[in-house]
């Protein structure tokens, strides 16, 4: 279920967007509009378009033809005004490698005419400890946090989060979730890059599964794992069992299973995945896996672009680069 008001302004707006590059295109007639207080999956296999798209909203690289809006702004035209409402975890960051974790965060906040409050930020990404340290003896999923804590300056209307996931372990991922959730809740809007996997699905609202450049399906990920002729449950594997959470009293929570390997938690109806991780999440459950039993939305993308394939005859995406 979306939570964005089709009668607000969204602070995201992509309409009719083509990047070509000499022979390739990147993006090839994208339109999508992600509003306040939504979460949106920009999913998608290597090569899909997502980072051209996301290089475009950040007047990095210039469309072909089409549009974006962020806030209303016009990148092209108004750079600065929407760097100071974006937010933007990027795919790889550079970091100044003498610089400590809180100078990254004032050099951020100027870049931003921000407040620099450095160290609540931080605490929010759980460096709350290493805030001093300089970040060229940072771990990668310590650089990933920092970069986390950079995009959060300034309180953006919209966050950019290119794998946001990507490097962290269990705990690191949480921390993650829980912070997209608020600042979903506080009404930011979130576009999450990513390729299609379990983990990004429980968090997103809606998402759009991109290839060569264009969506294949956008939708509810409920609507979506719908479109999945199988069992739709989503079996959530946890380190123990959190003490302060009955499990069974979940709501849509079918069964739980008690295994040497973990905890599996079933969860039948897919609307409620989302919450039961959530709830779980706030209990400082440590979750090890997400795996939807009956199809996954990589399922469904493979199926619709075979589909495609059939009918025009374009070939489907190898299935190592949807891996
Ligand atoms: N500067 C460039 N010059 C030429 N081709 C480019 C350039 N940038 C991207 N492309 C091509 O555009 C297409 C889309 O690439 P893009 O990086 O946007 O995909 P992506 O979905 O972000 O992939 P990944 O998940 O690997 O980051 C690819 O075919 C890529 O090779």
């Amino acid at each position: 279920m979306t939570r964005f008001d089709s009668g607000e302004t969204p602070r995201l707006e992509v309409d009719s967007l083509t990047k070509r590059y000499g022979e390739v295109t990147a993006v090839d007639g994208l339109s999508f509009q992600v509003g306040p207080g939504e979460v949106f999956g920009f999913l998608g296999p290597n090569g899909a378009g997502k980072s051209t798209t996301i290089d475009i909203l950040l007047d990095f690289v210039r469309p072909t033809s089409g549009s974006v809006r962020v806030c209303g702004h016009d990148p092209e035209t108004a750079p600065r005004a929407v760097r100071r409402r974006v937010g933007v975890l990027p795919e790889a960051t550079g970091y100044y490698e003498r610089a400590s974790a809180r100078e990254h965060l004032r050099f951020a906040a100027e870049m931003k005419d921000a407040d620099p409050t450095p160290e609540r930020k931080l605490e929010r990404v759980g460096l709350g400890d290493a805030v001093d340290r300089p970040v060229g003896g940072f771990s990668k999923g310590m650089r990933q946090r920092l970069g986390l804590a950079m995009a959060l300056v300034g309180r953006p209307d919209l966050l950019v989060l290119d794998e946001p996931l990507a490097g962290l372990d269990p705990a690191g991922a949480r921390r993650v979730r829980t912070l997209v959730r608020e600042e979903r809740d506080r009404g930011a809007a979130v576009l999450l890059s990513s390729h299609i996997t379990e983990q990004i699905e429980t968090l997103c609202d809606r998402v759009g599964i991109l290839s060569e450049g264009e969506f294949v399906v956008v939708d509810t990920v409920t609507r979506l794992r719908e479109r999945l002729d199988t069992d739709r449950s989503v079996v959530l594997t946890l380190a123990e069992r959190p003490p302060e959470v009955e499990l069974e009293g979940l709501t849509g929570v079918t069964s739980v299973d008690e295994r040497e390997a973990g905890v599996r938690v079933t969860c039948r109806d897919p609307e409620a995945t989302g919450s039961v991780v959530a709830r779980l999440d706030a209990a400082d459950a440590t979750l090890l896996d997400v795996d939807g039993r009956g199809g996954s939305l990589e399922q469904l993308f493979l199926t619709l672009t075979d589909d495609e394939r059939e009918t025009t005859g374009r070939p489907v995406m190898a299935q190592e680069a949807v891996e």
